[in-house]
């Protein structure tokens, strides 16, 4: 006999036709998002204690994930540091863009744990890298035994701002940009952002480009002190040499980081697929892919956002002055306006099909509503969509010709 009472009701209703059972439980999930400058300095304990899910104590040992980029430059240091503490680490280095975004490299990641013999309750996996490798390292660790807990120390801005943050981890697959991942948070997130000082400046805009993608739905303040401050601070990349650059450097990467888990919070499992921050993300999947590897992630989300600022523009939701400065604001940020993608028409629809078997049937897709509101539309036509990339064309057009020195387009 069964003791428990809780299904008896459903028990009851199903008798007709035989048993029938609902089960329902609720997930409770915890994260954490630490911030320390210069994490692999000997004398920074915050790895060691800066979590208070994940303590890493002397005699311990961690299997480390590092981009193998990250690991020429600071592959050293790190190891100093786990030596210094008494950790023991084994190090998996691995080559992560996002042209080895794919199945392999996360059974490569499942080996090294194999391998190890992770305990899978008590040694959580460390990934050290960009969006790619913690993704990768991610989606590895949500499988492998069903779940072993993992640790992000992300190291490019898109890292420190979106990808280490989330929940979300994956690879692409066939064409399908992150077709293959799950919803995994990491125990903790460590952002130190002196990692960003050997950050090429294309991947310093990249990431800027989803700090834009916030302010543009969520904030104008954050709009502005970009418009103020975005070209010194990339220039600086993030590093605060002067005091004022400190302050914006700051301010942007909290800003951004705060709208981005007061959105993503309320709705980690994304059940509610109306969701602002996939701004940018309804046509830039399939822009990516196609494009890739000519396309950043964060350059093809700033091509759908400028886009789809042309789309508001023509809706009268954007006003011309606000579209001209979202448009400068982008250039000056180092990122592109427009792509030669965009001239195929059926790219676009075919992305947005996509989107829309992504998000159940409905376009959902957020659009402007001047600088820092937004709206979501069910009804975008190819026709609009046409025109508003012709729109984009002229104007990218213009500008390019307004200010021949910057890279406006990517062709
Ligand atoms: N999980 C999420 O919620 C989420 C959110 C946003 C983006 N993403 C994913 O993130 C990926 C993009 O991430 P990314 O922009 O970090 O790219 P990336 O991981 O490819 O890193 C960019 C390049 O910089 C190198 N690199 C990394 N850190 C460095 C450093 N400190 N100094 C010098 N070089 C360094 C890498 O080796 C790589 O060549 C995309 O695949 C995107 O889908 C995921
Ligand atoms: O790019 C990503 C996640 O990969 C984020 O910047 C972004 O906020 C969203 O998660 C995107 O909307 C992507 O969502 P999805 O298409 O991967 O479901
Ligand atoms: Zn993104």
């Amino acid at each position: 006999m069964h003791s428990g009472t809780q299904f008896t009701q459903g028990l009851r209703l199903a008798m007709d036709n035989g048993p029938a059972w609902t089960v329902e439980a609720v997930r409770q999930v915890r994260y954490h998002v630490v911030s320390s400058d210069h994490l692999f300095s000997p004398d920074n304990t915050t790895l060691l204690t800066g979590c208070p899910d994940a303590p890493l104590r002397a005699g311990e040992r961690r299997l480390v994930v590092i981009d193998e980029n990250v690991d020429a430059l600071y592959g050293a240091r790190i190891r100093a540091f786990f030596d210094h503490h008494d950790i023991a680490v084994t190090v998996l280095a691995l080559r992560a863009d996002e042209t080895v975004k794919q199945f392999d490299a996360v059974s490569r990641v499942v080996d090294a744990m194999n391998d190890f013999g992770i305990d899978r309750r008590r040694e959580p996996v460390i990934a050290i890298g960009g969006g790619v490798l913690t993704d990768i390292v991610g989606f590895a660790a949500s499988l492998y035994r069903r779940g072993t807990p993992y640790i992000r120390i992300p190291t490019t801005l898109i890292g420190l701002v979106d990808a280490g943050v989330g929940v979300k981890t994956g690879v692409n697959y066939d064409t399908g940009k992150n077709r293959l991942g799950t919803y995994a948070a990491a125990t903790a997130t460590f952002l130190d952002r002196s990692f960003l000082r050997s950050l090429d400046l294309r991947h310093i805009s990249n990431g800027l480009a989803e700090i834009l993608k916030m302010a543009l739905i969520r904030s104008e303040e954050l709009f502005e002190l970009l418009e103020r401050s975005g070209p010194e601070v990339r220039a600086d990349r993030f590093q605060g040499s002067t005091g004022e650059l400190a302050r914006a450097a700051d301010a942007i990467v909290a800003e951004s980081i705060h709208l981005m888990l007061e959105e993503l919070q309320p709705n980690l499992w994304e059940s509610a697929l109306e969701r602002c921050v996939d701004y940018g993300h309804t046509f830039s999947p399939t822009i990516e892919m196609h494009a890739l590897p000519e396309l950043l992630h964060g350059e093809a989300v700033v091509i759908d956002m400028a886009l789809t600022t042309a789309l508001g523009l023509l809706r009268g939701d954007v006003g011309q002055e606000q579209a001209d400065r979202i448009f400068s604001v982008i250039r000056a940020l180092g990122l592109p306006l427009w792509n030669d993608v965009l001239d195929d028409p059926s790219l676009l629809e075919a992305a947005l099909r996509d989107t829309v078997r992504h998000r159940d049937g409905r376009q959902r897709l957020p659009l402007p509503v001047g600088i820092g509101r937004h709206r979501f539309v069910n009804d975008v036509e190819p026709a609009e969509l046409r025109a508003a990339a012709q729109l984009l064309r002229r104007r990218a057009e213009d500008m390019t010709q307004d200010a021949p020195a910057e890279a406006l387009v990517s062709a």
